[in-house]
């Protein structure tokens, strides 16, 4: 049976006289690849920010496992099992790949420093190293990282907290095929791992292989919602795309 994991409700928002996410409803189900879409500034990461609470919504409702998230704090959010990533990687650059990694898992870096690092909590970095194939970084600054490096630990950190529900902001935007490729299989494997996860992405192909069901907006509002297929059929669509 189908379960909404996240529910979003008649959410608005305004900044000064532009309307950016406009009475937007949708929801995502749990188990699902999810992908929001839309032509620039019709208002995806407008919504993200809501979800995620860096920004408070003007009116309307966010549900996450049935339970109404409006204006959560992100770190209560990430231990309740959501947690996202940004359009540019948000990590620590001072720290290793590692130290990135062992803080996500929860730690201050006082702690970091203290060793009070737990040993299971280093192995679960170990091994996310290896998932992500990044050992042989593991002791390097981030900030030594490339720019697709840096979005697959930006990745791989947020998984540290065994989220159930991923939002992922452009997570290929400015990287290269190859780390385009290693990104998808890392949430394909995740995703057949049970996680859910909700997608802001330019690049149609990915969207069209990776992601069910897809979900349009417009000038803050969904216009279509569907399989792929259904989607790229889909006049409104279309005209959306063409018409900016
Ligand atoms: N902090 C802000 N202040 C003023 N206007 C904003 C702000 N953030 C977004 N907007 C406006 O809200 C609208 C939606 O922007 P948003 O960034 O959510 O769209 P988007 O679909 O994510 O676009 P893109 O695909 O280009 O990233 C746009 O008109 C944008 O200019």
């Amino acid at each position: 049976m189908s379960e909404n994991l996240l529910e979003v409700d008649h959410l608005t928002k305004r900044f000064g006289g532009v309307t950016a996410v406009n009475e937007c409803s949708f929801t995502v189900q749990k188990g699902t690849i999810t992908a929001l879409i839309g032509p620039n500034g019709s208002g995806k990461t407008t919504v993200f920010n809501m979800v995620t609470g860096y920004l408070k919504a003007d009116s309307g409702e966010i549900r996450f496992r049935g339970e109404a998230i409006t204006r959560p704090r992100p770190a209560d959010l990430y231990r309740r099992g959501l947690s996202r990533t940004f359009q540019q990687a948000r990590i620590f650059p001072e720290l290793t790949v590692e130290e990135n990694l062992v803080v996500a898992a929860g730690y201050n870096s006082r702690q970091l420093f203290g060793r009070r690092v737990s040993d299971s909590d280093r192995d679960r970095a170990t091994k996310m190293l290896g998932e992500f194939r990044l050992e042989t970084l593991a002791q390097l600054p981030a900030a030594d990282l490339s720019y697709g490096q840096r979005k697959l630990l930006e990745f791989a950190a947020v998984l540290m907290s065994d989220p159930m529900l991923v939002l992922l902001d452009e997570p290929t935007a400015g990287v290269n095929p190859v780390m385009i490729d290693a990104m998808e299989q890392h949430i394909r494997e995740r995703h057949a791992a049970g996680v859910t996860f909700l997608i802001v992405e330019h690049d149609m192909q990915l969207v069209m292989r990776l992601c069910d069901p897809v979900i349009v907006l417009d000038q803050g509002a969904p216009i279509a919602f569907g399989s792929p297929d259904q989607i790229q059929k889909d006049p409104r669509v279309l005209e959306a795309y063409l018409g900016s």
